[in-house]
């Protein structure tokens, strides 16, 4: 058996919930070897981003050159990219290697409302990486900055991903978990070729939901890696962050860790 790797370029999160560690424990849960490159460190825990810390551009590049000239890395993530100059730099960078699927979170927020993306780095986000994305994954507050509309309804959510394919990107998959006004978990996948779907699950009453985010997008660049196709890869890692948000770890005194463990342990009790 190869084992497939796959590169995160993502902050870190001293708590654990989010970020790089959400991404590797992820990673490793789907069986992928999971390599990383580091934009900034957060002190960070349940109850919020305390400080932020950024990695000088040059190390970024650093770190990605070192993993890209080693590994046949079969899928790229990137979370946290914090600055225009860290965007633009793996931007170029990607492009001098064979082409990679890339998943983009666009990490812009924290829960805690903590900036964790310069305002001012949106428009490279727009230019530079989202022509290059495989996949995009936005909340709807993060495609409301993208798309300059405000998100309510299930047409808004159908408008913004086209917009948001028109800036580029080969496929979107548009997070529900800020939507208040549903009980189910919906989110609405939509390709450059036509295809769409909703996926729903019931939603978790919890406050249990750090790293949500960062883990959905983990595990959907892990079972791209696996050599998933993208729409089967989006289904599952739905099914992944559903387990890990059910079962929640219940650790730390605010917004608690989603439970990365959980996906295997029901796939196992089903067996
Ligand atoms: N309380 C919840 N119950 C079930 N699913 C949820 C819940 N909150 C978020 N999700 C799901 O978690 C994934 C991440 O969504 P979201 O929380 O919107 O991302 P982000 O962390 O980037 O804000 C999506 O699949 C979303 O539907
Ligand atoms: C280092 C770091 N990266 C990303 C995030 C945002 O994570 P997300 O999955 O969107 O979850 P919440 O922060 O909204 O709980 C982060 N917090 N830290």
């Amino acid at each position: 058996m190869t084992v497939k790797v796959a590169l995160t370029i993502a902050g870190s999160d001293s708590g654990g919930g989010a970020g790089i560690q959400a991404d590797l424990k992820t990673f490793q849960e789907l069986g992928v070897f999971g390599t990383s490159a580091l934009t900034a460190i957060t002190a960070q825990n349940t109850q919020g981003v305390h400080g932020v810390y950024p990695v000088p551009v040059e190390g970024v590049v650093a770190q990605v050159r070192a993993v890209l000239d080693d590994f046949e890395v079969k899928a790229c993530k990137t979370g946290m990219l914090f600055s225009t100059e860290i965007i633009m730099a793996i931007a170029s960078l990607l492009e001098e290697y064979p082409p990679i699927p890339l998943v983009i979170d666009p990490v812009m927020i924290a829960k805690g409302g903590q900036s964790l993306l310069l305002q001012e780095a949106v428009q490279a986000m727009k230019e530079n990486l989202i022509p290059i994305a495989t996949i995009i994954t936005p909340n709807i507050p993060e495609a409301e900055v993208l798309t300059g509309m405000k998100i309510v309804t299930d047409e808004d959510i159908q408008e913004a991903a086209q917009i948001i394919i028109e800036l580029g990107a080969r496929a979107v998959i548009m997070k529900g978990g800020h939507r208040n006004d549903v009980l189910e978990a919906k989110d609405y996948y939509a390709d450059c070729e036509g295809q769409s779907f909703t996926m729903t699950t019931p939603w978790v009453q919890t406050k249990d939901t750090h790293g949500t985010g960062c883990t959905f997008a983990a595990a959907l660049t892990g079972f791209i890696a696996k050599g998933y196709s993208l729409s089967d890869a989006v289904a599952e890692a739905k099914q992944f962050i559903q387990a890990a948000i059910e079962d929640s770890l219940r650790i730390g005194s605010g917004h608690g860790p989603t439970n990365h463990w959980a996906y295997n342990r029901l796939k196992k009790e089903m067996h």
